[in-house]
């Protein structure tokens, strides 16, 4: 018995009949469909009072026949696996239309989603009789590909070409050489193609309530942001999507027709990718996955791809293989083939990548056996700041919003030489140096992880432990870019990510930083707002003056303090995951006499810091406090 597809309920023996009877038809590869085929699917349909199709295989077979309702037709599971580059399903959709109408929205998207080779529709007269035939079929990506962010430019261009409706007896396309050049056409385009990222090029989507005040702003303000994500991940960006919805569908995010619109985008531009600028729950990430055939990523995804790229510590890496396993986790639960599309990242980089795959049980294991390294770890991190003590160097931490210039301020204030480029996340094991001030006087200045507003709680916990280092500081230094039109967001972001780290107690210093791209008003303005705050320029030493003195101002007590101590000893324990270099290192320290002069300030400590010659090394704080110092003071 051949098997009947989709709304096959309550047929008659009749009509059941001529439905199985249509597999019998042989198409052969010249024509869409014979005379024969038309006529046996308009009799079923006229029958039934449904739409019939039937899905004709390359060699002749009908594969599929199935019966819809009366103004559509739900195609049956044929199988997700992509067709190869450049190729198709070597299947096509001929199909009726009951009241002569032309082809739907539906016939589209499954024609482009499938990768069908093509899809027909025929007309019926009211009586039931075939009239005229309509076809459709996917047409090669342009080549150029222009940014729009609205989504009124969605439909400019098509993915698929359209040919009728033509009166039955007019319709000559020959379809074996129809889609032989278009196969070839195709594959023309992915060969020359530019192959960039490993996933193809991707559509950002941003879909937020309409109801919220300044909706239509953030999202573009978010969308800025998830452009800079995406290029920092190494991700092309073939366009930006932005809905504004009355309100989230729970199911798909946005609404299926507004779906349907993306996935013919998608394929009109060549993206195989959609990353969505808001987390998705498992079950959203799969039935858009599902039903876009697309790969879905999520900013967290985004966001932990950026970080696995970059990671370098081992317990930076630890770090994020525990945040995506326990991303990953509740996904690997998700009976569906699309699994593959929704773990492992962009093109499944990064330390967990293999073992994303490596099941639920495994996973969990990993994650415990994770956590126990970690907290080790962590332990150990304690006890060697412990030794360090309380009245050491005072220890000075940039914070602020990633893309602030937190490491363009570190490098120019002390020399050094830390990655400092724009991008988000260009920081992720954050270095320290020191930084001489005169009388003998020095600070360790540390970089740290740039903040981002709604970080992943899992990955909050891989920030968490960045921190630890600057729970100690002395002073932070909140580094701003004063030229991003997100600033305040920025600021509070970052306020609130600071008491959540339990650091709003520690005294610290508002940097507005890259002045230089602002004109004299604003930074008028700016300064006004916020008396207490430094303006300047990390790219521009002199500028930095007087956040020297100010910083020389804070800490001109805690400098005292540690000063009555004469002479100071560190003894550090080597641990096993750092460098120790042989004996165990001393610090001493001198009292010192009078206070600075904040003119000379500057000069003074770049001369120290010249005269420190090999000190000029990268380290990081952990090893300040592990290794021998040459750049010790002395009385
Ligand atoms: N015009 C201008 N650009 C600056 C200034 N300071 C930093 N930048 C640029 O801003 C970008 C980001 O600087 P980084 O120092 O990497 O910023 P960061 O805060 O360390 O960033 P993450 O480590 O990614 O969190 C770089 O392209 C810098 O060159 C400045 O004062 N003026
Ligand atoms: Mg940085």
């Amino acid at each position: 018995m051949p098997t009947l597809y989709g709304n096959t309920t309550g047929l008659s023996p009749n009509a059941t009949k001529l439905l199985e009877r249509i597999y019998r038809r042989k198409v052969p590869l010249n024509v869409i469909a014979t005379p024969e085929l038309i006529k046996a699917l308009a009799e079923a349909s006229h029958e039934t009072g449904r739409q019939v199709g039937a899905l004709v295989h390359r060699s002749g077979e009908i594969d599929y026949v199935i019966v819809g309702d009366a103004t559509r037709l739900m195609l049956p599971d044929i199988g997700r696996l992509r067709a190869a580059q450049g190729r198709f399903r070597a299947l096509r959709l001929v199909h009726t239309h009951l009241w002569n109408e032309e082809l739907t929205r539906d016939d589209f998207v499954d024609l482009v989603r499938l990768r069908l080779d093509l899809v027909a529709a025929i007309q019926l007269t009211p009586g039931g009789e075939p009239r005229s035939l309509q076809y459709a079929y996917n047409t090669p990506p342009h080549e150029k590909i222009e940014k729009a962010s609205d989504a009124e430019s969605i439909e400019e261009h098509l993915p698929y070409a359209t040919v009728g409706p033509l009166l039955l007896g007019r319709v000559d396309v020959d379809f074996g050489q129809l889609i032989q050049a278009l196969e070839d056409e195709f594959a023309k385009r992915s060969r020359t193609r530019k192959v960039t990222a490993k996933d193809g090029r991707a559509l950002l989507v941003h879909v937020a309530e309409k109801t919220k005040h300044g909706a239509l702003a953030h999202a573009e303000e978010s969308l800025r942001e998830l452009s800079e994500l995406a290029d920092t991940a190494g991700v092309e960006i073939a366009d930006t999507v932005l809905q504004l919805r009355e309100r989230i569908d729970p199911r798909h995010v946005m609404g299926k027709g507004k779906l349907d619109e993306v996935l013919l985008r998608a394929a009109e531009l060549d993206a195989e990718t959609l990353v969505f600028d808001r987390n998705l729950t498992p079950s959203q990430a799969s039935a858009i996955a599902k039903h876009t055939d697309l790969k879905v990523i999520d900013r967290t995804q985004l966001i932990l791809d950026i970080f696995a790229q970059r990671a370098e510590s081992r317990d930076g890496k630890l770090q994020v293989e525990l945040a995506q396993l326990k991303y990953a986790l509740p996904r690997l639960s998700q009976k569906d083939d699309s699994l593959s599309r929704l773990t492992g990242g962009i093109g499944g980089r990064g330390p967990g990548e293999t073992k994303l795959e490596i099941g639920r049980r495994r996973a969990k294991e990993r994650v415990s056996f994770l956590e126990d390294q970690l907290k080790r770890l962590f332990r150990q991190r304690e006890v060697r700041r412990r030794r360090r003590g309380r009245l050491g160097v005072p220890v000075v931490s940039i914070v602020g919003y990633t893309n602030a210039g937190k490491s363009t301020l570190l490098n120019t204030l002390t020399g050094a030489d830390v990655l400092a480029e724009n991008k988000l996340f260009a920081t992720l094991d954050p270095r320290s140096r020191r930084l001489r001030f005169p009388e003998e006087r020095e600070i360790v200045l540390t970089d740290t992880v740039g903040f981002i507003r709604d970080l992943p709680p899992d990955l909050f916990a891989a920030f968490r432990a960045t921190f630890e280092e600057a729970a100690d500081a002395d002073l932070l230094l909140h580094v701003v870019d004063a030229s991003d039109p997100a600033r305040d967001q920025h600021i509070e972001t970052t306020e609130a990510l600071l008491t959540e780290l339990h650091l709003v107690e520690i005294p610290r210093i508002l940097v507005f930083n890259k002045i230089d791209r602002l004109d004299a008003d604003e930074a008028r303005w700016l300064q006004q707002g916020h008396p207490d705050a430094i303006l300047l320029s990390a790219t521009e030493r002199e500028t930095a003056r007087p956040l020297l003195a100010r910083i020389a101002e804070r800490l001109k007590s805690r400098w005292e303090a540690s000063a009555l101590v004469p002479t100071y000893t560190v003894d550090e324990g080597g641990a096993d995951d750092e460098p120790v270099d042989g004996e165990a290192p001393s610090l001493h320290r001198t009292a010192a006499t009078d206070d600075g002069d904040g003119e000379s300030l500057w000069n003074e400590a770049q001369d120290a810091q010249d005269a420190q010659g090999e000190s000029a090394s990268l380290t990081t704080l952990a090893e300040l406090g592990a290794r021998p110092r040459r750049s010790v003071l002395r009385i």
